[in-house]
């Protein structure tokens, strides 16, 4: 089975992650690579990583959405700023509807049409979906640590999340400018970021999220903290949540992003408990571009389509 492959966005730091994951896929072949800024480049010229794999040769073109339609692949990947997916949903409906769309922006995390495309919270959805949105890099790693939990939150969980500045994009800003971060923490979006809504629907739970980004490129840390009710036991129903799950790792210490910069798994710590004994504690750290982002992504091409989850998902990270 050889699954074809479009990236649209693939100048971006989560379009790379992914054409490197895809490079290295067994049953994949990309097919196209479109990005405005490198369109007549070989992708093996732009980024020296890709020089020695088969995607070398392959010459990024700008492809608007009616061009990018009128070339069907099996699954097409969007890596597009939030809120510029819309034209190319739109003429893939019209075009090539079987193509399988996995979208990483935020625009179809909310549109019932489309499977949510979190794995280890929801497989079902996913099987045979042709219309899968990527969660968001904060929403991820703050549904698989308060999830499990949902039967047991009193009133609403508090998460604060901790990014690293490739979250932010390449569109150069405050937030991914490193003399601004330079010795220096940056909070934003105090209230009403839109992962707090998607992090309380994914969680089935009423959250308050407040991001900060931190002076290192990649990884993140969501602490979430809440009070609880109930004898069951938060460190018994995390465990038997991701017991089975190869790219969640429960750990007794607080979740570090370091540990998991470059990795495709989540670090989940065990809920610790406060003194005054119903307010409970942990963490989840992970790459915001890769499980909270492209290697997710990968995740639910295997999925959808039937093919091992874990396929093409051991590729060491580039050096450097
Ligand atoms: N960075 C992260 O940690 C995460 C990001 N996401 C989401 O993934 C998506 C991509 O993020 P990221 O890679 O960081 O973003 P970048 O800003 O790094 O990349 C954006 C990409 O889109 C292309 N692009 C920009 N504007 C347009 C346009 N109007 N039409 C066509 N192409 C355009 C750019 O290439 P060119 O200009 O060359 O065409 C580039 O390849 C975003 O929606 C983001 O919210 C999700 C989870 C984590
Ligand atoms: C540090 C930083 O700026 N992070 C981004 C989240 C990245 C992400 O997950 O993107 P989307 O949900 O928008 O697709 C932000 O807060 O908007």
């Amino acid at each position: 089975m050889t699954v074809s492959v479009g990236i649209i966005g693939a100048r971006g730091y989560v379009g790379r992650e992914l054409l490197r994951l895809l490079a290295g896929h067994p049953e994949v072949e990309v097919v196209y690579a479109s990005s405005r800024e490198w369109a007549g480049q070989a992708l093996g010229k732009v980024y020296t990583e890709f020089a020695a794999t088969p995607i070398s040769d392959l010459v990024c073109e700008a492809l608007g959405p009616e061009e990018m339609a009128a070339r069907p692949v099996d699954v097409a990947f969007l890596g597009l700023p939030n809120g510029k997916a819309a034209p190319f949903v739109a003429a893939i409906e019209e075009t090539s509807p079987q193509t399988c769309l996995i979208d990483l922006s935020a625009d179809y995390r909310a549109d019932p049409a489309w499977a949510y495309g979190l794995p280890e919270l929801g497989r079902t959805a996913i099987v045979g979906a042709k219309r899968i949105a990527n969660p968001g890099c904060y929403a991820t790693a703050a549904q698989l640590a308060i999830a499990p939990l949902a039967s047991l939150w009193q009133g609403p969980v508090t998460v604060t999340g901790l990014s690293g500045w490739s979250g932010a994009g390449t569109t150069p800003s405050r937030k991914n400018d490193p003399e601004a971060l330079r010795d220096n923490a940056i909070p934003y979006g105090l209230v009403d970021h839109g992962h707090e809504a998607e992090i309380a629907h994914g969680a089935k739970t009423a959250v308050h999220f407040t991001p900060v980004v931190m002076p290192f490129f990649r990884g993140l840390v969501a602490l979430v903290s809440g009070r609880i009710v109930g004898h069951a036991d938060p460190g018994k129903l995390i465990e038997e949540a991701y017991e089975k799950e190869p790219f969640i790792r429960l750990i007794a210490a607080p979740a570090e992003p370091a540990a998991v910069a470059g990795s495709l798994r989540a670090d989940l710590s065990l809920p610790v408990c406060a003194a005054e004994g119903d307010r409970i504690v942990l963490s989840c750290a992970l790459d915001n571009l890769l499980k909270g982002a492209a290697s997710q992504a990968v995740q639910n091409l295997n999925v959808s389509l039937g093919l091992p989850e874990g396929l093409g998902l051991s590729v060491p990270p580039p050096s450097g």
